[in-house]
């Protein structure tokens, strides 16, 4: 039987609009839902493994991608947020009703400064711009994933159109090199 990854992404991918001009993320509460007001189509789009993303129920991956933080707003209920990890890069702010990670601005001097996360799934609208590569996959393992299992779990990314890759896909890789690069001297400013 396929890998079960994530309900967004296990039955093909979703369908770009070329009209999405942003839309609004809710959290999972039934009473006094979260609300994120994020302007414009997402970037960078992907299905994530790590640890510390947020992922639905029985979901292995997360798929979370980025806005600017300036077209990004919470409109109702901010009051239920609270930032999971504030020594983190990404600081992300969970409903801490149903725990869904709202937003996570980058604010630290580092190559995603201005950058927020968001997980497009938790919009109203469709429309976003779907998952276009699968990062720190092997970090599936730190979660309980037995590795024997991630043959399969590569084989059927693939299969889905999410190359995978174990830290970011090369073009993050290189951008986050390039301004650390440019940071140090190695490269001019
Ligand atoms: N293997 C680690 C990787 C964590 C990690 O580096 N996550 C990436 C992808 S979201 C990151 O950029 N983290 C920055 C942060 O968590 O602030 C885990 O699974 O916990
Ligand atoms: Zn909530
Ligand atoms: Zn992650």
């Amino acid at each position: 039987m396929a890998e079960k990854l994530h309900p967004k992404i296990d039955n093909g991918l979703p369908k770009e609009s070329a009209s999405f001009a942003g839309g609004t993320l809710v959290c999972a509460c039934t009473s006094k839902p979260v609300k994120v007001k994020v302007k414009g189509q997402i970037a960078h789009n992907h299905a994530c493994g790590c640890t510390k993303c947020w992922k639905p129920e029985g979901a292995i991956f997360s798929v979370v991608a980025v806005a600017g933080t300036s077209d990004v707003t919470v409109s109702e209920n901010g009051d239920k947020l609270k930032v999971v990890d504030s020594s983190a890069l990404i600081q992300r702010h969970a409903c801490t009703g149903c725990g869904v990670h709202m937003h996570g601005p980058v604010e630290r001097d580092h190559a995603f400064k201005g950058l927020t996360f968001i997980h497009p799934e938790r919009f109203v609208e469709d429309g976003w711009s779907p998952p276009g590569f699968a990062a720190f996959v092997s970090s599936i393992i730190e979660s309980g994933v037995d590795p024997k299992r991630m043959d399969g779990i590569r084989a059927r990314l693939k299969t889905i159109g999410l190359e995978p890759y174990d830290c970011l896909n090369p073009g993050l890789m290189d951008y986050m090199a390039t301004w650390t690069a440019k940071r140090s001297g190695a490269l001019p400013a």
